[in-house]
């Protein structure tokens, strides 16, 4: 099912990178003015099984390099991957802090330096722990003609949501960056309580 669309496309401009030369096209949400990104490689549309990444924004992991999580490199692993592919997609979605907002999400970090994990604070502040939705990421998909993707993500809440959205995902790709010290109890509860799949084994 396709649904109506809900966003507005912007121009499409050269993106030449660190990591790989990507075209790159910004989306509006019409109602609430929400500005997403999206760098493509190659010619994508009407693709049966076009790499892609969904990556939801993390200011602390993506701009600055933080340590408390994996974003940062996972963005950049996956424009690495898709460079070497030859083709793909990154749709950089804004939702900071799994949907929550900076504010909150530095909320859920105070409460994480005070012996709360991620899941936890999230509830204790009176959210779920994603308040993630990723239709906004179906409808930019099919705005550039893409239905079936190869998903490159360890979470399994966003293949059965964006399936839900009517993108059909062909292929699960793990993106498993390598634990540190300052985000190996974060990796855990994604891991345990959230359902990553972070292992060798998982599958
Ligand atoms: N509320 C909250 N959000 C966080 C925290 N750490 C990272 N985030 C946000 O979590 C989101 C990334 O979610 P992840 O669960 O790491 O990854 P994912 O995109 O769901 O899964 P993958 O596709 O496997 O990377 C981004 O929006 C980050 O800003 C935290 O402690 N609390
Ligand atoms: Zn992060």
């Amino acid at each position: 099912m396709v649904r109506k669309t809900s966003i507005i496309k912007g121009e499409r401009v050269q993106l030449p990178t660190k990591y790989g030369h990507f075209e790159l096209i910004p989306f509006q949400e019409k109602i609430s003015g929400l500005e997403h990104i999206v760098l493509i490689k190659g010619n994508i549309s009407t693709k049966d099984n076009v790499l892609t990444r969904i990556h939801s924004s993390c200011a602390t992991g993506d701009i600055f390099g933080s340590l408390k999580c994996d974003c940062g490199e996972q963005l950049i692993a996956s424009m690495k991957l898709i460079e070497k592919e030859g083709q793909g997609i990154i749709v950089y979605l804004q939702q900071e802090g799994r949907g929550i907002g900076l504010m909150n999400k530095i909320k859920a970090y105070k409460l994480q330096e005070q012996g709360m994990d991620t899941l936890e604070a999230n509830v204790h502040l009176g959210f779920a722990p994603d308040e993630r939705e990723y239709e906004v990421g179906a409808d930019i998909l099919n705005a550039l003609g893409v239905h079936k993707i190869k998903l490159l993500t360890n979470n399994p809440d966003k293949i059965n949501k964006l399936e839900q959205s009517g993108i059909k995902i062909v292929e699960r790709i793990p993106i498993i960056i390598n634990s540190n010290e300052f985000n190996k109890d974060y990796l855990s509860t994604k891991e345990t309580q959230m359902g990553h799949q972070l292992s060798e084994n998982d599958t």
